[in-house]
């Protein structure tokens, strides 16, 4: 008889998991998924469930990730929240099964670990780093990217002011708190976009050329965060191709061309071309949430 599933905490995810011991795992799958053929990563589009009565949806994230055999779904439920709630904006549950019996083996409540090998693509000499959205991507994402790199200046930008002033006193480092997006970003090397918007709130007339866009928001066909300009004339990445014409707004309604998936340039088939404009536009894969519930259940039976 299978082993009922253990339960780990997103305190305890916390202390199992850094995602320095991510990064390397989930690239080799992202290099597997992006394969001409590839039959050794599989990962649908992800289903979602509108619920329009509470302005958001549900979303099931299926993998299978066939060389390291691990079978994992993330069901996430994310709304809009109106500017002020105390609510929070995105809830997942992980589901980790034995792939040979269906069983589930763990079930998470993780941090949503959006992190990506995203040097790749920052301009070899990044400055200044400005973070547009205060929230919990914002945290995450100040996190990896000021350990991982020295930016001389950070800066953050949020729709309220005090969203932004209570980040940037969270924070570890130093971070200016900007009240307008255009002086934000003027003169910034890399841009993060982790907001809610579903209008564009980074234009691309503002944006330095060779700077680096991480993308993050924005995750429906009809939400923006970044204008037709910017969308136009950068060299676009995306996570998965076909997730992004499925659900990007920022890619359907700009009409702009996907130039590659990261995957594509961590195994090699298409360049990293880091000296132009570009964006990263990331709208979350279940492979990322089966590679690190793999590493979580392996650290839990370690200590337990
Ligand atoms: N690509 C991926 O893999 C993932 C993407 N996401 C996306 O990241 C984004 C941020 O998520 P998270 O940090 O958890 O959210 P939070 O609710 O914690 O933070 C949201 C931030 O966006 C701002 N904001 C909200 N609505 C608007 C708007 N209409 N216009 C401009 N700014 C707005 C908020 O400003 P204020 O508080 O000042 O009002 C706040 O700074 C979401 O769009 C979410 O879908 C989340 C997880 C994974
Ligand atoms: O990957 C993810 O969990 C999400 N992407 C967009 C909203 C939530």
């Amino acid at each position: 008889m299978a082993e009922p599933p253990v339960l780990i905490r997103q305190d305890e995810v916390e202390g199992l998991l850094h995602y320095k011991d991510l990064i390397p795992r989930l690239e080799v799958a992202l290099g597997k998924f992006s394969k001409l053929d590839s039959a050794e990563v599989i990962q649908p589009v992800r289903t979602t469930v509108p619920l329009q009565k509470y302005n958001g949806f549900l979303g099931l994230m299926p993998a299978y990730l066939v060389h390291e055999d691990i079978l994992c779904t993330k069901l996430v439920c994310f709304y809009k929240r109106e500017s002020g709630s105390t609510l929070p904006s995105t809830q997942a549950t992980v589901l980790l099964f034995d792939p040979e019996y269906g069983n589930v083996k763990a079930v998470s409540m993780p941090m949503i670990i959006e992190q990506w090998p995203l040097d790749l693509l920052m301009p070899a000499k990044s400055e200044v780093l400005t973070i547009l959205g205060a929230g919990h991507q914002a945290l995450s994402h100040y996190n990896v990217f000021t350990e991982t790199f020295s930016f001389k200046e950070v800066r953050v930008w949020s729709r309220r002011k005090e969203t932004a002033e209570r980040f940037a006193q969270s924070t570890q480092g130093h971070v200016t708190v900007w009240e307008s997006v255009e002086e934000a970003v003027n003169g910034a090397d890399v841009i993060v976009t982790v907001t809610g918007a579903s209008e564009p709130v980074l234009f691309g007339q503002w944006v330095k050329p060779g700077a680096h866009v991480a993308a993050v928001g924005a995750c429906r066909p009809d939400w923006r965060e970044l204008d037709d300009v910017l969308m136009r004339q950068a060299k676009v990445y995306v996570d998965s191709r076909e997730g992004a014409v499925a659900e990007s707004g920022d890619i359907i309604l700009s009409g702009a061309k996907v130039f590659a998936e990261l995957g594509e340039v961590l195994n090699g088939t298409r360049p990293a071309l880091r000296e132009k404009t570009t964006v990263f536009k990331s709208l979350g894969m279940g492979i990322q949430d089966a590679v690190s519930a793999k590493l979580v259940f392996e650290q839990w039976k370690n200590k337990h």
